[in-house]
């Protein structure tokens, strides 16, 4: 039984949601195309392009109920917007830990980009050793009849911190509480050689930034 099944959601709770993902993809192609724009204008100048690449997701139905009920919440569109920011989802992968705080400063210097909320994991990372930047933002989406402002999700991290992020989210992420307690520690040890990585890699562009030898 799947988790749509076992919140007993009506069909005009799943219309009603699929309606509004709609609205929160159109958030994520105005973020995309502002993000676009930001790379290419770099490599216009043939300066560094602080921008490796970009992914995106909106999230399945069952993954926003799903966390609806982990959060202890009723299924419901009012909730899901409240409560759910990441059905709206960017990933900002860089090369350089700097470029991951550049590219946060010029989006929210964008008079239309409000930010909401910024938690900062390079800073401070998670106890599993987890590395990105995390912005909320809102975003005004303009509709036929109206303006929704759309809430959209945007990790930033640098190559490094992505390698680890994904190997984790496969093995552990959805996972908790299963892995053997001596994994944690080596998954806290691979992020930090991942963050050393970045620190030497950093040191050596800003060396060539520099016109060192
Ligand atoms: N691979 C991996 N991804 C993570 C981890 N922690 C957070 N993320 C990603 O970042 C997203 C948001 O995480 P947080 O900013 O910590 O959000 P939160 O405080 O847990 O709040 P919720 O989004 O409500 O769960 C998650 O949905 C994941 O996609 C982690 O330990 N490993
Ligand atoms: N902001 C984002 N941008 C791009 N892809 C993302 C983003 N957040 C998650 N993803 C990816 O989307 C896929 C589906 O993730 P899903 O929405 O099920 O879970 P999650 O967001 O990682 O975790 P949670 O259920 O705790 O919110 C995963 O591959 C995940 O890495």
């Amino acid at each position: 039984m799947t988790v749509l099944d076992e919140v007993g959601h009506s069909a005009a709770l799943l219309r009603a949601l699929q309606r509004e993902l709609m609205v929160y993809k159109f958030g994520i192609d105005e973020l995309m195309t502002k993000l676009r724009i930001l790379s290419e204008e770099f490599d216009f100048a043939n300066q560094h392009d602080p921008i490796e690449h970009l992914a995106s997701r909106v999230k399945s139905p069952e993954a926003i109920l799903d966390k609806l009920a982990r959060k202890g919440l009723e299924p419901g569109i009012e909730a899901i917007k409240e409560h759910i920011e990441d059905i709206a989802g960017i990933r900002v992968v860089c090369p350089f830990v700097p470029d991951v705080y550049l590219v946060a400063e010029m989006l929210g210097r964008q008079d239309d980009v409000e930010i909401v909320r910024t938690k900062d994991y390079i800073a401070a990372p998670k106890p599993n050793g987890y590395r990105s930047l995390h912005l909320i933002v809102r975003i005004p989406v303009f509709l036929s009849d109206r303006v929704e402002r759309v809430k959209v999700e945007i990790q930033m991290r640098t190559v490094g911190m992505d390698f680890w992020a994904a190997v984790e989210h496969k093995l552990f992420y959805k996972y908790a509480g299963t892995a053997p307690a001596d994994f944690a520690h080596e998954l806290r040890a691979a992020a930090e050689t991942a963050a050393d990585l970045d620190a030497r890699m950093t040191a050596l562009h800003q060396r060539l930034q520099g016109g060192q030898s």
